[in-house]
């Protein structure tokens, strides 16, 4: 029998995790929101974007559905912040040309970046999962205000290419498609209790980043470890240590 080894993969959330949720809601919404009906007019024929399209019309039910009624569609779902998957996906879109333009920066907690770093140096594999698109993670981490993050990151997964963050088989979906058969070498990293209830169940560790101020601050993570920096977490052991 092998002895248990730490855990290898490092799975982040956004919101809420490695950054405010605030500035998401406050700086990046209302950017989506302006864009909609330009980048689906201007845009359309690209495969994400029409694919994306096409999903909102099948919502609808009306496979004819303008421009309008389908920007009309997109605005409800933000109002609502239901992080339906072809919304995130046309943010993603619409946030990248923000984040190229120099209009978006990204917003970090304090501890985030140097944590990421830290276990990166450590021989950790980091990755996001986040109903934050892939274009957009990519978008995201890729114009930090101490320059991209990216070369710190082995993978990105959202709720099109793993699925539903509070399912368990999302959790068993990224470690199929990165070749790992222990789950218990996965830690997943999340403001929500119950994406972190699915990742237990799929058998990752987990880790509730619990920071004052965040919308579910007050709602709590359960019985899963808990902390309010990254800077508290020692990943060096067979399971994530949060100190006192
Ligand atoms: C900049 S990434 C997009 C953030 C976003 O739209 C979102 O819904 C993130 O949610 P999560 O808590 O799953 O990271
Ligand atoms: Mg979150």
């Amino acid at each position: 029998m092998t002895a248990p080894t730490a855990p290898a993969h490092v799975v982040v959330d956004i919101e809420g995790t490695t950054s405010a949720t605030g500035f998401i809601t406050e700086q990046l919404y209302p950017y989506s929101r302006k864009h909609f009906a330009r980048v689906i007019e201007q845009r359309g024929d690209e495969a994400e974007i029409a694919r994306a399209v096409a999903a909102v019309r099948d919502h609808l039910g009306d496979p004819g559905a303008g421009t309008d009624v389908v920007v009309a569609q997109l605005n409800g779902w933000l109002d609502r912040d239901e992080k339906a998957t072809p919304l995130k996906t046309l943010q993603g879109v619409i946030w990248a040309e923000g984040f190229a333009s120099g209009e978006l920066t990204s917003h970090f907690y304090p501890d985030a970046i140097p944590a990421l770093r830290a276990w990166h140096a450590a021989g950790h594999r980091l990755y996001v999962y986040s109903s934050g698109s892939v274009s957009a993670q990519l978008a995201w981490f890729g114009h930090s205000a101490e320059g991209s993050l990216l070369p710190l990151f082995s993978g990105h997964f959202d709720t099109e290419n793993a699925g539903p963050k509070k399912t368990a088989a999302s959790y068993h979906a990224i470690a199929a498609a990165l070749g790992e058969d222990d789950a218990a070498r996965f830690v997943f990293f999340s403001d929500l209790v119950d994406e972190l209830d699915a990742a237990r169940e799929a058998g990752w560790h987990t880790v509730g980043v619990r920071r004052a101020g965040e919308p579910y601050f007050d709602r709590g993570v359960g019985t899963h470890p808990e902390t309010d920096s990254f800077a508290r977490v020692d990943l060096s052991g067979r399971q994530p240590v949060v100190a006192g």
